[in-house]
């Protein structure tokens, strides 16, 4: 393992904790003595939980700071504060079985995601303090998500229902999300791409909803660096020693008399590997260039997320960005497994975003695709003879684009027997060869990429439960989110050929079926598509749809189309405030009234 890989950077700054607040009913001389063991046991058993169910995403398990004492007025709250100032806390959560002072005990940082855990007793009022501090949230513009067990539970008890953990653990991975972004960059590299709207960074987006910083480089930095061979020569050997053994060259799908020679090929893999090398020092640094006399390059830029433009000022003269977004949105590469390094094709910063928060939200790597085309079922009938089926029935969106999909999206991991995308940690050798097995490096159709390059070309097993999301700005509204759950499908070998080689075959495939609800843009699959805000999707594994709604709404971006059942959607207590019948509609009114996180 390298310096860089066991020094990764991005865990250097460490990673936000979750801070527990036991409130109490402050009166002495017989209540708050009654109440303290209950109160802070029920601290300890939140912290267990998370603790021992949640990572970070450098597969570390996620740690807990409990206040020193509980906290039954402004002083004790005061104290807990300092407290999760200094250890670094981003995400808070308040927990108590009984009535307390609500403004005096409540957590007023503003910028921390929050909870309330209301025990569901009736010996004491749990539940009474819950609706009372939530109150004080809606009236103070905090908002704050409340948990109140469905369940009457005895008073004393430490188990915590599983209503709640759900909550719990909901709101916390997502806050979690929240707070490892705040204070991170984005790393544009190159401008607008081929006019794609997504790649106009808007610093608002990032500073105001994400707390994010915005950095640039202009793509000209990559040639500098390659110039002036500024990257780790040894991990470029052992990097292209590695490619020329694992990642097969596929066939060349170019007319003839636009092929390269084989010289150029050969000379396409050297280069497309230094760039690789060169975008993740660009995000995040390497000590190693450092030691070769470039200090400030050693640095890089705090990237948790990069775009490349690539197309066209650079894909017209160099070759394509389509290895380097590949291998670096991977759990693996020749330094062996390791989290994904984030970086969106064509510089779509919006897409980009929506592949961050998948990431954040599941620790594994993530696709990016276009959204290609809608293939009804009668239109393959027509054009293959073959009857749609199972989760394919009604219709398959076909996901497709070159460069940033990651080889995870192969399908050749598993969990269980089937197949599934895994946080690098639980991703085995063999599952490596067989993600790197299933994919061919074509070379880059010419026609669209001048100078080259290659291609990764795979087709994602089918069975895969997937959310497709997607980040939109409009004017006059601000960002908001699109999520369609669904399957990854197989279709047979014939079919698919016939379908993929209408298009360019020479990239990876993956067929998405969403799942349908009958209403509004999930009322067919044609409609999915046609509500599509763009050309781009970020897919990731498994149905994350409501943690990305928990997300948005920390975040205070809404939610516009999503085919998540009601029940699984846990979003703050005041959203309810802006209408219960409707609540897509209370979701745009609430956002709009709170306005982003960091305004
Ligand atoms: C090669 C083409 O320009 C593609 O890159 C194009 O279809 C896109 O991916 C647009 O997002
Ligand atoms: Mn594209």
């Amino acid at each position: 393992m390298s310096n860089l890989e066991s020094n990764d950077v991005r865990w250097k700054q460490g990673f936000p904790k979750i801070g527990i607040r036991p409130t109490i009913d402050g009166r002495r001389k017989g209540i708050r003595e009654s109440l303290e063991e209950q109160t802070m046991n029920m601290a300890k058993a939140v912290a267990d939980l998370l603790s021992s169910t949640l990572k970070y995403p450098n597969g570390e398990a996620v740690e807990c700071v409990i206040s020193d004492t509980c906290i039954g007025g402004v002083a004790e709250a005061a104290a807990s504060a300092d407290k999760f100032v200094k250890a670094g806390v981003g995400v808070s959560i308040t927990v108590t079985p009984c009535w307390c002072y609500g403004t005096e005990t409540m957590d007023m940082d503003p910028s921390l995601p929050k909870a309330v855990w209301g025990f569901n007793g009736t010996e004491r009022p749990g539940a009474v303090y819950l609706a009372a501090v939530l109150s004080g949230h809606a009236q103070k513009g905090l908002p704050a998500f409340g948990i109140y067990g469905k369940d009457v539970q005895d008073s004393g008890t430490t188990d915590i229902p599983e209503d709640v953990k759900g909550k719990l653990l909901r709101f916390s991975k997502a806050g979690l999300a929240a707070a490892y972004m705040k204070g991170k960059s984005y790393l544009a590299i190159g401008s607008v791409s081929m006019g794609i709207a997504g790649s106009i960074v808007n610093e608002e987006l990032f500073q105001d909803y994400l707390g994010m910083r915005n950095e640039y480089v202009d793509m000209s930095e990559l040639v500098r660096r390659i110039e002036e061979e500024i990257f780790d020569p040894e991990e470029f050997k052992l990097a292209l020693a590695w490619v020329k053994e694992n990642c097969k060259e596929g066939q060349d799908n170019n007319r003839p008399e636009i092929q390269t020679s084989r010289e150029k090929k050969d000379q396409d893999w050297e280069t497309v590997v230094k760039m690789s090398l060169i975008v993740r020092d660009l995000m995040l640094g390497n000590p190693e260039l450092g030691k070769i006399g470039f200090g400030e390059e050693a640095l890089g830029h705090n990237a948790i997320l990069s775009g490349f433009q690539g197309q066209r000022h650079w894909t017209d003269h160099f070759p394509n960005g389509d290895f380097m977004e590949a291998i670096l949105n991977t759990s693996f590469d020749w330094n062996g497994k390791r989290a994904p390094y984030l970086v969106a094709t064509e510089n779509d910063s919006l897409n980009g975003v929506a592949m961050l928060l998948g990431n954040l939200l599941t620790n594994s790597a993530q696709i990016f695709a276009d959204v290609r085309t809608y293939w009804s079922p009668d239109a393959v009938k027509r054009v293959t003879g073959h009857t749609l089926s199972g989760a394919a029935k009604d219709g398959i969106l076909h996901l497709i684009n070159s460069g940033s999909a990651t080889l995870d999206g192969t399908g050749e991991q598993s969990i269980d027997g089937k197949p599934a995308m895994k946080p690098f940690w639980e991703i085995s050798d063999e599952e490596v060869n067989k993600c790197l097995e299933a994919t061919s490096w074509r070379p880059a159709a010419v026609e669209y990429f001048r100078g080259g390059g290659y291609s990764s070309d795979f087709l994602t097993k089918g069975g895969m439960p997937v959310t497709m999301s997607r980040l939109n700005l409009i004017k006059g509204l601000g960002p908001v989110l699109q999520i369609a759950e669904g399957y990854s499908v197989d279709l047979p070998q014939d079919v698919h050929d016939t379908l993929d080689l209408r298009t360019d075959s020479t990239w990876p495939t993956t067929w998405f079926a969403p799942i349908l609800t009958g209403k509004g843009a999930f009322k067919d699959v044609y409609s999915v598509m046609d509500n599509w805000g763009s050309n781009h999707g970020a897919i990731s594994f498994g149905h994350i749809g409501a943690d990305l709604i928990t997300l948005a709404s920390i975040l205070r971006i809404p939610v516009s189309m999503h085919n998540i059942e009601e029940e699984h959607i846990f979003r703050p207590r005041v959203w309810s405030s802006f209408g219960t019948s409707d609540v897509e509609a209370a979701d745009f009114r609430a956002c709009g009234a709170f306005g982003p996180l960091y305004k």
